[in-house]
């Protein structure tokens, strides 16, 4: 029997049981009227229209009361509720509403709120745009709030402003309200009450930042705090006045630690560089590493230690920057070690109160303010930017309809039914969504998928069956009219605006329109791919563009490597004050390959010794620790300094995997395994999406990846382990994988012009005399064969020595900071040490074993050297 013959009985014989779709609908159909009347967003745009009428016919009424009020009031007065009801020539009011009119407006104004009543214009109207474009364009709980703060606080204002007037300003409320007050407070009590009311709105709703009055104080001559007022940099007065049995006073935390931060300190639990170590830093810097087993053997150790270290140490130390010293520090090398330091005593370190009395001289400190490294600095404003005319998403409802039949017409080929469609237009595609009727399994849908698609005939479409979280198929067509999603309004948005985020890149729209704002710093690492043409670079300028927005130069710093050698080139412009290169450098922006493996490896040894920093600081991510340098809790003496993010863009990765394979892969999968807790993120784009270029440890560590239209399935695979990118319909259409989540997003837009104002901008404003310099790196390949000869010692050779005997440890970052020298040049001291027996080999993350004890002993290989 025929599957056609079988069908066209079931109807007549009994009532089915949910297979024939015909008579399933009517049922349903009956069950649901009245609900589904309440949820169809057509009665939300009949009362959306009502509300918006109601907001126009309350403003030309109070509007027309104003003037005929005089008139009218008597009317109202004598005839109450009634005259609604009365005989047209009876009885004649002026309002231009007619009687209806003035009754209202005399109830709003008069028995309510006078000149406040205005505010219920503004509510109807925002009900009613939000009812009709269905969705929220005005945040309704909020503006609930203001209408009634406003209805309070303008109707007591009017009515104690206007107490001698015959016209309601205040109306019945604000009169009550005033009365009360005046009675409770008295005239000048309930005026300023008011004033602090309004004012405190004011604020609360604004955030004036008051900067011009802080600045204004901070120009005054300070009180002379120390001798360092006389602006003098890299001079720094040290005042020991802390007694020297210090250490008796010194508190311990629990754990056997000290506040100070330059003692035991436990290593940064995620960095992964020093498992299971203790590190204990002495007070002339000196690191030692113990492991966890002798802990317990070695207590006496440790306590020895401490008690050399307090007596070397002397009193905890706390930094100050005077404005005038900063505004040197300005005009020279913009670099916190540079900077005239005042050192203090500590304030907060005793124990015994009462002995401590004397010391203790509360010291007022202004925490330090990065960006007063370039005070005057101006943010790019919203004005560079174009607003791009399609913006508008335009909702053509034929083209709807259409689709909606033709999708409807399609399933039922496939003899599928469904319950319900619904529509959700988008910036470049709509979303139906799709109830199937009881009894039809999504996997039947789902093995559909291709059908549809081709059955739908146009590009594009992609199907998501079922969407995560509700149960509904969800097919996505693209529009034939495509709006741009422009950056400026992505940025102008409250969610950007307000962003408390570390790094807020703007990345796009989604399908239901809401701005698609993610945390860069959280990602923390981000891989894009897409086909030629399809968006990418736009992509890239829109993340560093909102970047650029949001971030001070002295707040982020940016590694660009651009293999393509035109792609970044406009930012060039800002070099000196976002990019950061190598030392010696001519360009900034990097295009040649060795030189992006010299980069890569100068970005893992900056990564290495902020870890050290941090671990000095006893912090476990950048965010601990510019807060404790912030709260000048770190001494830059000690290399400490305020940490800026570093972004690392790459714009063709392919590229460079080509021509330098493994080179360039190493560091960069170091970098992405460890570098987000140091405050250093990548960016990374290719063009090709093969598994020999997102290989399986880069894509392990870039959970967040974009992709735009791409040319196969398996290109899609590769990037978001999942097909679809290749259904996109390019023009910054693109799928975002994020948080588990796969979000398909109309990518905003910024043209090469506004990118190009935006770094004028930027690029003309007082800068840093050069770019942020990254670390020194030698090849270690080209320093091979090189003998390490005593006779050509380094200047510094002798000093270095001293350094390693006196602290017993062979490090060479601790002859970094001590000597302040690159990492090259403490690598090669180190080396030349090695050569003269001072030190033992190289061991890898650990310091050289130091194999000369004394002073005295090391005087001797010294002469003997000569
Ligand atoms: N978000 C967007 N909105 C609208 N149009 C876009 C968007 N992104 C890209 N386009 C359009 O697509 C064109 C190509 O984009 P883009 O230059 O970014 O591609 P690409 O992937 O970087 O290409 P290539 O890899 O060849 O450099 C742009 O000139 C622009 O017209």
């Amino acid at each position: 029997m025929s599957k056609n013959k079988l069908k066209t009985e079931k109807p007549e014989s009994k009532k089915p049981r949910g297979n024939d779709p015909n008579v399933l609908k009517q049922d349903k159909e009956v069950e649901v009227k009245v609900k589904e009347l309440v949820k169809d967003e057509r009665t939300h745009k009949v009362l959306g229209v009502i509300c918006l009428l109601l907001s126009l016919y309350c403003f030309i009424a109070f509007t027309s009361y104003l003037f005929t009020w005089e008139e009218d009031q008597d009317k109202v007065f004598r005839y109450s509720a009634s005259l609604l009801l009365m005989d047209m020539d009876s009885v004649k009011v002026e309002n231009l509403l007619g009687r209806l009119g003035a009754f209202v407006s005399h109830w709003f104004f008069y028995k309510g709120f006078g000149i406040a009543s205005y505010l219920f214009c503004y509510l109807f109207f925002i009900l009613g745009v939000n009812a009709v474009v269905g969705r929220r364009v005005f945040r309704i709980w909020r503006n609930i709030k203001y209408i009634l703060f406003g209805l309070l606080f303008i109707s007591t204002t009017a009515a104690f402003v206007s107490m001698l007037s015959d016209f309601p300003w205040g109306g019945a409320m604000g009169d009550a309200v005033n009365n009360w007050l005046i009675g409770f407070l008295g005239r000048a009590g309930a005026a300023l009450l008011l004033l602090v009311a309004g004012l405190s709105w004011l604020i609360w709703k604004y955030n004036f930042d008051f900067k011009w009055l802080e600045e204004k104080l901070k120009a005054k001559p300070k009180p002379a705090v120390a001798p360092a007022a006389v602006p003098e940099p890299a001079v720094i007065a040290v005042t020991p006045q802390q007694p020297a049995n210090t250490k008796e006073k010194e508190p311990r935390r629990k754990n056997g630690l000290r506040e100070s931060g330059v003692s035991v300190i436990p290593p940064p639990a995620d960095n992964g560089e020093l498992p299971e170590m203790q590190l204990i830093e002495r007070a002339d810097a000196s690191i030692t590493l113990i492991p966890p087993a002798n802990m317990s053997a070695s207590e006496e150790e440790v306590e020895e230690e401490e008690e050399l270290e307090e007596e070397e140490a002397g009193p905890l130390l706390y930094i100050e920057e005077t404005v005038e010293q900063t505004a040197s520090r300005n005009k020279k090398k913009p670099n916190t070690e540079d900077v005239a330091w005042e050192i203090k005593p500590p304030v907060e370190e005793a124990e015994d109160e009462t002995e401590e009395e004397p010391v203790r001289q509360p010291v007022q400190m202004d925490p330090y303010e990065p960006t007063l490294d370039l005070r005057d600095y101006k943010y790019p404003s919203l004005e560079l930017l174009d607003n791009h005319s399609t913006e508008k998403i335009v909702q053509d409802a034929s083209e709807l309809d259409r689709n909606k039949n033709q999708i409807i017409d399609t399933l039922k080929n496939y003899d599928i039914s469904i319950q319900k469609i619904s529509a959700t237009v988008g910036p470049t595609v709509t979303l139906y969504e799709i109830v199937p009727a009881a009894g039809v399994r999504i996997s039947r849908i789902k093995n559909l998928e291709d059908d549809i698609a081709l059955s739908l005939s146009a590009l594009g479409i992609r199907i998501i069956a079922p969407i995560p979280g509700k149960g509904t198929i969800g097919i996505e067509v693209p529009n034939v009219k495509k709006s741009i999603v422009s950056l400026r309004n992505l940025l102008a948005s409250e969610k950007f605006q307000q962003s408390s985020m570390e790094l807020p890149i703007a990345i796009g729209k989604k399908i239901d329109n809401e701005n698609f704002i993610a945390d860069l710093a959280k990602m923390p690492h981000l891989l894009m791919a897409g086909a030629t043409g399809q968006g990418k670079s736009v992509g890239i300028n829109t993340l560093l563009v909102s970047l650029l927005y949001k971030k001070h130069p002295s707040q982020l710093k940016f590694v660009l490597v651009d293999p393509k050698k035109v792609e970044l080139s406009l930012y060039k412009l800002i070099e000196k004050h976002f990019l950061a290169k190598l030392p010696g450098e001519e360009e900034a922006i990097i295009t040649d390959t060795k030189k992006v493996i010299h980069t890569l490896n100068a970005l893992c040894i900056e990564m290495d010794l902020r870890y050290d920093l941090l671990k000095e600081a006893g912090t476990r991510n950048i965010k601990e620790y510019n807060h404790k340098f912030v709260q000048r809790r770190l001494n830059p003496q000690r290399g400490h300094r305020y940490l800026p993010f570093v972004v690392l863009v790459i714009d063709e990765f392919a590229d460079l995997i080509m021509t330098a394979g493994k080179e360039v892969e190493m560091p960069i999968a170091r970098l992405a395994q460890l570098a987000r807790a140091v405050g250093i993120h990548l960016i990374i784009a290719t063009q090709r999406p093969s598994v020999n270029i997102i290989t399986g440890t880069i894509k392990a560590n870039f959970p967040a990846r974009i992709a735009f239209k791409v040319s196969s399935k398996i290109d899609s695979r590769t990037i978001l382990d999942i097909g679809g990118a290749e259904q996109l319909i390019g023009q910054g259409d693109m799928l975002v994988s994020f948080n588990g989540e796969l979000v398909r997003l109309q990518c905003a837009f910024v043209d090469t012009p506004e990118v190009e104002k935006v770094a004028e901008y930027i690029g003309e404003q007082r800068a840093y005399p050069e770019a942020y310099l990254l670390p020194e790196y030698v090849d270690e390949k080209e320093m091979e064969g090189k003998e390490i000869s005593l006779q050509d010692r380094d200047p510094l050779f002798e000093e270095a020595a001293r350094v390693i005997v006196q602290n017993q440890q062979g490090s060479t970052s601790l002859l970094q900071r001590r000597m302040k020298l690159g990492y090259n040049r403490a690598g090669r001291l180190m080396d030349q040490l090695e050569a003269a027996g001072i030190v033992g080999p190289n061991m890898g993350s650990k310091a050289r074993e130091v194999n000369v004890k004394t002073e005295a002993d090391l005087e001797e290989i010294l002469n003997d050297i000569g």
